[in-house]
């Protein structure tokens, strides 16, 4: 089945107070989707093309830096959390069972921490502001995805209320994708890897994430029936899928789907780029199913990331 494309204008960013016959039209519209296909694309949302251009072209040269330019900014290197920062090329292995992604990335978590403005004007201000936007969206997701399943409009909501803030997780990542190995290095098909992709199968640790593609596309999902079908770029809409939490957290109604990035077709040099807003609930969140089935134990929110953060940079077992 291919994603399904929804209209959000009723409740695009800045609209409040809509008739709740539309609020409710729009969340079983999104339920339907987030049962059968855990994918959607939403068009008119309020976020706009011009925007996620912006923020992909003050990415782009920030990754045109030399290596050493770059190094300072590393993940790893900050105080307020360990996961804001660079990610070099070959650093995560979504899929732990290959060797790592073919990508690079920056991890934007606190919007107080430094980066690298003074390398590239506008790299900070540019982000933050579209940090601002995909949090108001997500928001009103969450609260259609509760109203879609008959609860408080606020039930996902109160887990996610620090976003943003010092110390709280939910990450937006600017990503650029390598057609072979990096732009840096002479394209060389014959330096890949076996079994080497830009980004591995997987599917996302948290709540739900909200996808921005280039024209390159690449994107693939998994359907219920095992195949792989591609999720193209579609200009103006923003591409917005379950995680695992949120599954977990659904007992199983709202179902996150394994996705991936192969390798260009021979020939393809273009580089791809993204961005992708990983919401999550607040670390000390206990989250239990919301039916109360118990279908999962209750589990808090940073005892489920760490065990996925540690396969995701971890050691790597034998090789598919
Ligand atoms: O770049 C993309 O389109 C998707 C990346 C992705 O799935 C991820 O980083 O979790
Ligand atoms: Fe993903």
């Amino acid at each position: 089945m291919a994603v399904p494309v929804l209209d959000f204008s009723v409740y695009q960013l800045g609209k409040e107070n809509i008739p709740e016959a539309d609020l409710e039209k729009l969340s079983d519209e999104l339920r339907k989707a987030f049962t059968e296909v855990g994918f959607v694309y939403l068009k008119n949302t309020g976020i706009n093309q011009e925007e996620v251009e912006k923020v992909m072209s003050v990415s782009k040269r920030f990754f045109s830096l030399p290596e050493n330019k770059k190094k300072p900014f590393s993940r790893g290197n900050y105080t307020c959390n360990v996961n804001h920062g660079w990610v070099s090329l070959e650093t995560e292995s979504l899929n732990p069972h290959r060797p790592g992604d073919l990508k690079e990335a920056f991890n934007t978590t606190s919007l107080k921490e430094d980066i690298p403005s003074e390398e590239v004007a506008d790299f900070r201000d540019t982000k933050v502001s579209f940090f601002l936007r995909c949090k108001e969206l997500a928001l009103k997701v969450l609260r259609l995805m509760a109203i879609g399943l008959g609860m408080d409009s606020e039930v996902f909501v109160n887990k996610h209320k620090h976003i943003g803030n010092l110390h709280d997780e939910v990450c937006f990542k600017v990503l650029r994708m390598e057609p072979h190995y990096g732009v840096s290095t002479p394209v060389d098909s014959t330096r890949v890897k076996e079994n080497q992709v830009r980004c591995g199968e997987h599917s996302d640790y948290g709540s739900i994430t909200l996808l921005f593609q280039s024209s390159e596309d690449g994107l693939q999902v998994q359907n219920r029936a095992g195949e792989f079908v591609s999720a193209p770029c579609i200009p103006g809409t923003v591409l917005v899928n379950i995680a695992d939490l949120m599954q977990r957290w659904t007992s199983d109604v709202y179902v996150s789907v394994v996705h991936r990035i192969l390798l260009p077709p021979a020939g393809d040099s273009r580089t791809r780029q993204s961005l992708a807003f990983f919401v999550q609930p607040e670390d000390e969140s206990i989250i239990k199913c919301c039916d109360g089935s118990d279908k999962y134990p209750p589990i808090k929110t940073v005892d489920y990331f760490t065990s996925r953060f540690n396969d995701t940079y971890g050691k790597k077992p034998n090789l598919v």
